[in-house]
Protein backbone atom coordinates (compact mmCIF):
# COMPACT_ATOMS: atom_id res chain seq x y z
CA UNK A 1 0.00 0.00 0.00
CA UNK A 2 0.93 3.49 -1.02
CA UNK A 3 1.04 6.21 1.90
CA UNK A 4 0.19 9.64 0.74
CA UNK A 5 0.37 13.07 2.01
CA UNK A 6 -2.02 15.38 0.01
CA UNK A 7 -1.29 19.29 0.18
CA UNK A 8 -5.19 21.52 -0.05
CA UNK A 9 -8.52 19.94 0.72
CA UNK A 10 -10.16 22.20 -1.61
CA UNK A 11 -12.46 20.95 -5.06
CA UNK A 12 -9.81 18.82 -6.01
CA UNK A 13 -8.42 17.42 -2.68
CA UNK A 14 -11.82 16.19 -1.59
CA UNK A 15 -12.69 14.69 -5.06
CA UNK A 16 -9.50 12.94 -4.51
CA UNK A 17 -10.21 11.69 -1.68
CA UNK A 18 -13.54 10.50 -2.78
CA UNK A 19 -12.28 8.69 -5.50
CA UNK A 20 -9.47 6.77 -3.25
CA UNK A 21 -11.75 5.93 -1.06
CA UNK A 22 -12.12 2.50 -2.08
CA UNK A 23 -9.04 1.71 -3.41
CA UNK A 24 -6.91 -0.72 -0.99
CA UNK A 25 -3.68 0.17 -2.62
CA UNK A 26 -3.68 3.63 -1.84
CA UNK A 27 -3.91 5.67 1.81
CA UNK A 28 -4.20 9.33 1.85
CA UNK A 29 -2.72 9.58 6.06
CA UNK A 30 -2.29 13.18 6.24
CA UNK A 31 -3.70 16.37 4.65
CA UNK A 32 -2.16 19.44 5.06
CA UNK A 33 -4.73 22.55 5.39
CA UNK A 34 -3.58 26.45 5.49
CA UNK A 35 -3.12 27.75 8.97
CA UNK A 36 -6.58 28.37 10.23
CA UNK A 37 -9.15 26.42 8.18
CA UNK A 38 -7.95 22.71 10.23
CA UNK A 39 -11.99 22.88 11.54
CA UNK A 40 -13.26 23.67 7.87
CA UNK A 41 -11.14 21.18 6.26
CA UNK A 42 -12.05 18.60 8.77
CA UNK A 43 -15.90 19.13 8.73
CA UNK A 44 -15.76 18.75 4.92
CA UNK A 45 -13.94 15.11 5.85
CA UNK A 46 -16.56 14.40 8.47
CA UNK A 47 -18.24 12.05 6.21
CA UNK A 48 -15.43 9.84 4.84
CA UNK A 49 -15.03 6.28 6.85
CA UNK A 50 -11.60 6.68 7.61
CA UNK A 51 -10.86 10.37 7.25
CA UNK A 52 -7.10 11.71 7.11
CA UNK A 53 -5.33 13.38 10.03
CA UNK A 54 -5.77 17.55 9.64
CA UNK A 55 -2.14 19.75 10.31
CA UNK A 56 -1.15 22.34 9.31
CA UNK A 57 2.02 20.82 8.34
CA UNK A 58 3.92 17.94 7.66
CA UNK A 59 5.53 15.94 11.10
CA UNK A 60 9.13 15.98 11.15
CA UNK A 61 9.03 11.75 11.79
CA UNK A 62 6.43 11.42 8.80
CA UNK A 63 7.33 9.22 5.82
CA UNK A 64 4.96 8.98 3.22
CA UNK A 65 5.66 7.65 -0.16
CA UNK A 66 4.33 10.42 -2.32
CA UNK A 67 3.28 13.80 -1.16
CA UNK A 68 0.41 15.58 -3.90
CA UNK A 69 -0.19 19.02 -3.92
CA UNK A 70 -3.49 20.62 -4.97
CA UNK A 71 -3.49 23.91 -3.06
CA UNK A 72 -2.28 26.43 -5.02
CA UNK A 73 1.00 28.31 -5.59
CA UNK A 74 2.17 29.15 -2.51
CA UNK A 75 1.79 25.52 -1.78
CA UNK A 76 5.07 24.93 -3.64
CA UNK A 77 6.91 27.24 -1.36
CA UNK A 78 5.66 26.71 1.70
CA UNK A 79 5.72 22.21 1.46
CA UNK A 80 6.69 21.06 -1.82
CA UNK A 81 10.58 22.54 -1.31
CA UNK A 82 10.97 21.65 1.95
CA UNK A 83 9.15 17.69 1.59
CA UNK A 84 11.54 17.20 -1.73
CA UNK A 85 14.51 17.81 0.82
CA UNK A 86 13.57 15.37 2.88
CA UNK A 87 13.40 12.50 -0.27
CA UNK A 88 9.57 12.70 0.06
CA UNK A 89 8.78 12.04 -3.82
CA UNK A 90 6.23 15.41 -5.01
CA UNK A 91 3.39 15.32 -7.18
CA UNK A 92 1.71 18.85 -8.75
CA UNK A 93 -0.95 20.18 -9.65
CA UNK A 94 -0.33 24.32 -9.53
CA UNK A 95 2.20 23.69 -12.37
CA UNK A 96 1.72 27.24 -13.18
CA UNK A 97 3.64 28.52 -10.19
CA UNK A 98 6.58 27.12 -12.28
CA UNK A 99 6.80 30.04 -14.33
CA UNK A 100 8.21 31.92 -11.71
CA UNK A 101 11.95 32.71 -12.19
CA UNK A 102 14.22 30.48 -10.43
CA UNK A 103 11.50 28.14 -9.22
CA UNK A 104 12.31 24.85 -11.65
CA UNK A 105 16.29 25.16 -11.00
CA UNK A 106 15.43 25.13 -6.81
CA UNK A 107 13.33 22.66 -7.38
CA UNK A 108 16.11 20.38 -9.25
CA UNK A 109 18.14 21.10 -6.88
CA UNK A 110 16.04 20.08 -4.03
CA UNK A 111 14.84 16.75 -5.46
CA UNK A 112 18.78 15.96 -6.28
CA UNK A 113 19.93 16.86 -2.37
CA UNK A 114 16.93 14.62 -1.57
CA UNK A 115 17.63 11.83 -4.05
CA UNK A 116 13.91 11.74 -4.97
CA UNK A 117 11.24 12.85 -8.01
CA UNK A 118 8.54 16.27 -9.24
CA UNK A 119 5.92 14.67 -10.86
CA UNK A 120 4.20 17.61 -12.88
CA UNK A 121 0.70 16.37 -13.35
CA UNK A 122 -0.98 17.14 -16.81
CA UNK A 123 -4.26 18.23 -14.71
CA UNK A 124 -7.48 19.42 -16.99
CA UNK A 125 -5.37 18.76 -20.70
CA UNK A 126 -4.52 15.98 -22.31
CA UNK A 127 -1.79 15.13 -24.75
CA UNK A 128 1.16 16.52 -22.87
CA UNK A 129 2.77 12.84 -23.64
CA UNK A 130 2.30 13.68 -27.54
CA UNK A 131 3.96 17.23 -27.23
CA UNK A 132 6.60 16.12 -24.87
CA UNK A 133 7.45 13.46 -27.53
CA UNK A 134 7.21 16.36 -30.35
CA UNK A 135 9.53 18.63 -28.64
CA UNK A 136 12.34 15.86 -29.03
CA UNK A 137 12.00 16.39 -32.82
CA UNK A 138 12.31 19.93 -32.23
CA UNK A 139 8.94 22.36 -32.03
CA UNK A 140 8.25 25.11 -34.40
CA UNK A 141 5.17 26.39 -32.45
CA UNK A 142 2.11 25.89 -29.88
CA UNK A 143 -0.31 28.22 -29.52
CA UNK A 144 -3.20 27.68 -26.49
CA UNK A 145 -6.46 29.12 -26.03
CA UNK A 146 -8.18 28.73 -22.63
CA UNK A 147 -11.84 29.56 -22.96
CA UNK A 148 -14.07 29.74 -19.55
CA UNK A 149 -17.22 30.66 -18.67
CA UNK A 150 -17.49 34.75 -17.57
CA UNK A 151 -18.13 33.49 -14.10
CA UNK A 152 -14.67 31.57 -13.38
CA UNK A 153 -12.51 34.45 -14.47
CA UNK A 154 -14.35 36.21 -11.15
CA UNK A 155 -11.38 37.49 -8.51
CA UNK A 156 -8.53 37.43 -11.30
CA UNK A 157 -7.32 40.56 -13.58
CA UNK A 158 -10.05 39.50 -16.23
CA UNK A 159 -12.09 41.65 -14.14
CA UNK A 160 -10.44 44.67 -15.45
CA UNK A 161 -10.32 43.83 -18.82
CA UNK A 162 -14.54 43.43 -19.49
CA UNK A 163 -17.50 43.25 -17.13
CA UNK A 164 -17.54 40.22 -16.39
CA UNK A 165 -21.32 40.22 -15.34
CA UNK A 166 -22.77 42.25 -18.37
CA UNK A 167 -20.12 40.68 -21.44
CA UNK A 168 -22.96 39.46 -24.17
CA UNK A 169 -20.12 37.59 -26.60
CA UNK A 170 -17.11 35.73 -25.70
CA UNK A 171 -14.10 38.23 -24.79
CA UNK A 172 -10.33 38.13 -25.21
CA UNK A 173 -9.24 39.16 -21.43
CA UNK A 174 -5.26 37.94 -22.13
CA UNK A 175 -2.92 37.61 -24.73
CA UNK A 176 0.66 36.94 -24.27
CA UNK A 177 3.08 34.90 -23.08
CA UNK A 178 2.92 31.76 -20.91
CA UNK A 179 4.46 32.66 -18.09
CA UNK A 180 2.79 36.34 -17.83
CA UNK A 181 -0.21 34.00 -17.92
CA UNK A 182 0.28 31.54 -15.20
CA UNK A 183 1.72 34.87 -13.23
CA UNK A 184 -1.80 37.11 -13.92
CA UNK A 185 -4.22 33.64 -13.70
CA UNK A 186 -2.29 31.28 -11.01
CA UNK A 187 -5.77 29.77 -10.71
CA UNK A 188 -6.82 29.52 -14.13
CA UNK A 189 -3.41 28.76 -16.34
CA UNK A 190 -1.93 26.41 -15.55
CA UNK A 191 -2.86 23.77 -18.12
CA UNK A 192 -0.96 27.03 -20.27
CA UNK A 193 2.50 26.52 -17.89
CA UNK A 194 1.84 22.54 -18.37
CA UNK A 195 1.98 22.72 -22.49
CA UNK A 196 5.20 25.20 -22.53
CA UNK A 197 6.89 23.03 -19.82
CA UNK A 198 6.52 19.70 -22.30
CA UNK A 199 6.76 21.71 -25.24
CA UNK A 200 8.45 25.34 -26.31
CA UNK A 201 8.98 26.70 -22.85
CA UNK A 202 7.21 29.29 -20.48
CA UNK A 203 8.37 32.55 -22.90
CA UNK A 204 7.93 30.74 -26.43
CA UNK A 205 4.57 29.43 -25.76
CA UNK A 206 1.35 32.21 -26.93
CA UNK A 207 -1.79 32.68 -24.87
CA UNK A 208 -5.15 34.23 -25.30
CA UNK A 209 -7.44 33.51 -22.27
CA UNK A 210 -11.31 34.05 -23.32
CA UNK A 211 -14.43 34.75 -21.09
CA UNK A 212 -17.26 33.16 -22.72
CA UNK A 213 -20.87 34.25 -21.24
CA UNK A 214 -22.47 31.78 -23.11
CA UNK A 215 -20.58 28.72 -22.38
CA UNK A 216 -21.14 26.51 -19.32
CA UNK A 217 -17.88 24.32 -20.38
CA UNK A 218 -14.03 25.04 -19.79
CA UNK A 219 -12.20 25.00 -22.89
CA UNK A 220 -8.79 24.16 -23.63
CA UNK A 221 -7.66 24.16 -27.39
CA UNK A 222 -3.65 24.03 -28.11
CA UNK A 223 -2.22 23.46 -32.15
CA UNK A 224 1.68 22.20 -32.14
CA UNK A 225 4.03 22.22 -35.29
CA UNK A 226 7.43 20.71 -35.77
CA UNK A 227 9.36 18.16 -36.86
CA UNK A 228 6.67 15.61 -36.23
CA UNK A 229 3.91 17.22 -37.95
CA UNK A 230 0.69 19.01 -36.55
CA UNK A 231 -1.03 17.95 -33.68
CA UNK A 232 -4.21 20.06 -32.57
CA UNK A 233 -6.16 18.85 -29.45
CA UNK A 234 -9.12 20.74 -28.32
CA UNK A 235 -11.18 19.24 -25.04
CA UNK A 236 -14.48 20.46 -23.59
CA UNK A 237 -14.03 20.11 -19.76
CA UNK A 238 -16.63 20.08 -17.31
CA UNK A 239 -16.16 22.45 -14.09
CA UNK A 240 -16.24 20.81 -10.97
CA UNK A 241 -19.58 22.00 -8.84
CA UNK A 242 -17.46 23.10 -5.88
CA UNK A 243 -14.86 25.17 -8.06
CA UNK A 244 -15.93 26.78 -11.38
CA UNK A 245 -12.27 27.78 -12.55
CA UNK A 246 -11.45 24.02 -12.21
CA UNK A 247 -12.33 21.26 -14.44
CA UNK A 248 -13.38 17.87 -13.18
CA UNK A 249 -10.81 16.02 -15.24
CA UNK A 250 -7.83 17.35 -12.87
CA UNK A 251 -9.40 15.31 -10.03
CA UNK A 252 -9.40 12.47 -12.72
CA UNK A 253 -5.94 13.17 -13.46
CA UNK A 254 -4.77 12.83 -10.22
CA UNK A 255 -6.40 9.94 -9.09
CA UNK A 256 -4.77 8.22 -12.48
CA UNK A 257 -1.14 9.03 -11.15
CA UNK A 258 -1.58 8.16 -7.95
CA UNK A 259 -2.94 4.62 -9.39
CA UNK A 260 -0.12 4.13 -11.45
CA UNK A 261 2.39 4.57 -8.51
CA UNK A 262 0.25 1.66 -6.66
CA UNK A 263 -0.33 -0.88 -9.34
CA UNK A 264 0.93 -2.76 -11.51
CA UNK A 265 0.53 -1.50 -14.67
CA UNK A 266 0.45 2.09 -15.22
CA UNK A 267 -0.92 3.34 -18.18
N1 LIG B 1 -2.94 21.71 -13.57
C1 LIG B 1 -4.23 21.97 -13.78
O1 LIG B 1 -4.79 21.64 -14.83
C2 LIG B 1 -5.00 22.66 -12.71
C3 LIG B 1 -4.40 23.13 -11.57
N2 LIG B 1 -5.14 23.74 -10.59
C4 LIG B 1 -4.42 24.21 -9.39
O2 LIG B 1 -4.94 23.53 -8.27
C5 LIG B 1 -5.16 24.44 -7.21
C6 LIG B 1 -6.28 23.94 -6.30
O3 LIG B 1 -7.49 23.89 -7.04
P1 LIG B 1 -8.89 23.71 -6.30
O4 LIG B 1 -8.87 22.53 -5.41
O5 LIG B 1 -9.93 23.81 -7.34
O6 LIG B 1 -8.91 25.04 -5.41
P2 LIG B 1 -9.73 25.31 -4.06
O7 LIG B 1 -9.62 26.78 -3.84
O8 LIG B 1 -11.08 24.70 -4.12
O9 LIG B 1 -8.90 24.53 -2.93
C7 LIG B 1 -7.60 24.83 -2.59
C8 LIG B 1 -7.42 24.47 -1.12
O10 LIG B 1 -6.04 24.53 -0.79
C9 LIG B 1 -5.88 25.26 0.42
N3 LIG B 1 -4.57 25.91 0.41
C10 LIG B 1 -4.19 27.00 -0.27
N4 LIG B 1 -2.89 27.29 -0.03
C11 LIG B 1 -2.46 26.33 0.83
C12 LIG B 1 -1.21 26.08 1.44
N5 LIG B 1 -0.15 26.88 1.22
N6 LIG B 1 -1.10 24.99 2.25
C13 LIG B 1 -2.14 24.18 2.47
N7 LIG B 1 -3.37 24.38 1.92
C14 LIG B 1 -3.51 25.45 1.11
C15 LIG B 1 -7.04 26.25 0.44
O11 LIG B 1 -7.33 26.66 1.76
C16 LIG B 1 -8.16 25.41 -0.19
O12 LIG B 1 -8.85 24.65 0.79
C17 LIG B 1 -5.48 25.77 -7.92
O13 LIG B 1 -5.13 26.88 -7.11
C18 LIG B 1 -4.61 25.70 -9.15
O14 LIG B 1 -3.35 26.29 -8.91
C19 LIG B 1 -6.48 23.88 -10.70
C20 LIG B 1 -7.12 23.44 -11.83
C21 LIG B 1 -6.44 22.81 -12.94
O1 LIG C 1 -9.24 23.31 -14.58
C1 LIG C 1 -9.05 23.86 -15.66
O2 LIG C 1 -9.86 23.83 -16.59
C2 LIG C 1 -7.74 24.53 -15.95
C3 LIG C 1 -7.29 25.49 -14.97
O3 LIG C 1 -7.98 25.91 -14.09
C4 LIG C 1 -5.92 25.97 -15.11
O4 LIG C 1 -5.34 25.85 -16.22
O5 LIG C 1 -5.40 26.48 -14.12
Amino acid sequence: MLHITMIGCGAIGVGVLELLENDPQLCVDYVIASQGSEALVRQRLASFKQPPQVLTALPADARPDLLVECAGHRAIEEHVLPALERGIACLIVSVGALSEVGLVERLEAAAERGKTRIELLPGAIGGIDALSAAKVGGLDSVNYTGRKPARAWKNTPGEQACDLDSISQATVIFQGSAREAARLYPKNANVAATLSLAGLGLDRTHVTLIADPHSDENVHHFEARGAFGRFELSLRGKPLLANPKTSALTVYSVVRALGNHAHAISI
